[in-house]
């Protein structure tokens, strides 16, 4: 018997920071939840109770805090490799550092038609997430991704034309409400350090933004023949328009809207083009997911 993989940390970090410009009075705040995870020569302090080798969850912690304090936070992608290539740098027998964050959404109020300096709502579930691994002699391994937007369309989508059989009971549909959760990835080129990281630091936000315009306007205008085709195409265009990634993923859940049929109400039409009160499930849902690359 042997210890085949270890990784030990804190997770759930919740982080808050303000940043207050004096002169304007305008105030902004950024916060997120970080999960810290080290690997390297610590297996004796599972296999032998060595707690020599343990830099423990709450120093991990306090270094979180400490970092944030003397470094940007954002974008996200940054403070992440800032992270990780703190303790791999720090510790010689810590080599690699996983460093996940969820960036929570803080937008700005408008009152009487102007952003206000110092007060915000959380306008919706979804976040923005960062998976990093940092590792020594390697380099640092970035991927961005859009989770828990939510969106739907009352038409624009379709689905038919798909296999049929002695299994299939599901009528073909030319007009479809589509809802999904919006799940999307996208996997940067390895970064060689830290100093690489930094020195493409506005790419990450542009990329984001670019991924999120793309993700909305396709879903929105493109006519769809399934999730799957359409998923495709956003993959496509935020290939083309972030060189630095390397690949794109997306994973959105069909999320079923049901025609009631009424008619046996006094002959009530609510089915086909005569549908407008639908049941929406909760489960199950559809799940369809890709990764494109570039080659
Ligand atoms: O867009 C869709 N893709 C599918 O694979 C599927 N299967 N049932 N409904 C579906 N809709």
């Amino acid at each position: 018997m042997s210890l085949n993989y270890a990784r030990y940390g804190k997770d759930n970090i919740r982080l808050y920071k303000v940043d207050k410009d004096e002169k304007s009075g305008i105030q902004s705040v950024v916060e997120m939840t970080v999960c810290i995870l080290l690997e390297g020569d610590i297996d004796t302090s599972y296999t032998a109770a060595d707690n020599s080798v343990v830099v423990a969850t709450d120093t991990q912690k306090q270094t979180c805090y400490i970092l944030a304090k003397q470094n940007p936070i954002t974008p996200p992608e940054l403070f992440a490799s800032i992270v990780g290539t703190h303790f791999v740098e720090t510790y010689k027998h810590i080599h690699a550092a996983h460093v996940k964050i969820i960036q929570h959404r803080w937008t700005r109020m408008t009152i009487d038609g102007k952003p206000h300096p110092h007060s915000f709502f959380r306008d919706g579930e979804e976040i923005r997430v960062v998976e990093s691994v940092t590792r020594e002699n390697q380099g640092i391994f970035l991927r961005s991704k859009i989770e828990k937007l939510l969106v739907l369309k009352s038409t624009g989508s379709a689905f038919y034309g798909f296999h049929r059989d002695e299994y299939t009971q599901l009528p073909e549909t030319w007009d479809r409400i589509l809802s999904t959760e919006v799940e999307a990835g996208w996997k940067w080129k390895t970064f060689s350090s830290l100093a690489e990281v930094k020195f493409v630091v506005p790419k990450f936000d542009e990329a984001w933004n670019a991924a999120r315009e793309i993700t909305l306007k396709t879903f929105a205008t493109d006519s769809s023949a399934s999730v799957q085709n359409t998923m495709y195409k956003m993959c496509e265009q935020i290939l083309a328009a972030v060189p630095l990634v390397e690949a794109v993923d997306y994973s959105l859940p069909n999320k079923h809207y049901f025609e009631i049929d009424l008619s046996w109400h006094k002959g009530l039409k609510n089915t086909g083009k005569d549908a407008t009160v639908f049941a929406p499930q909760s489960n199950p849902n559809g799940l369809i997911q890709c990764t494109v690359t570039r080659k």
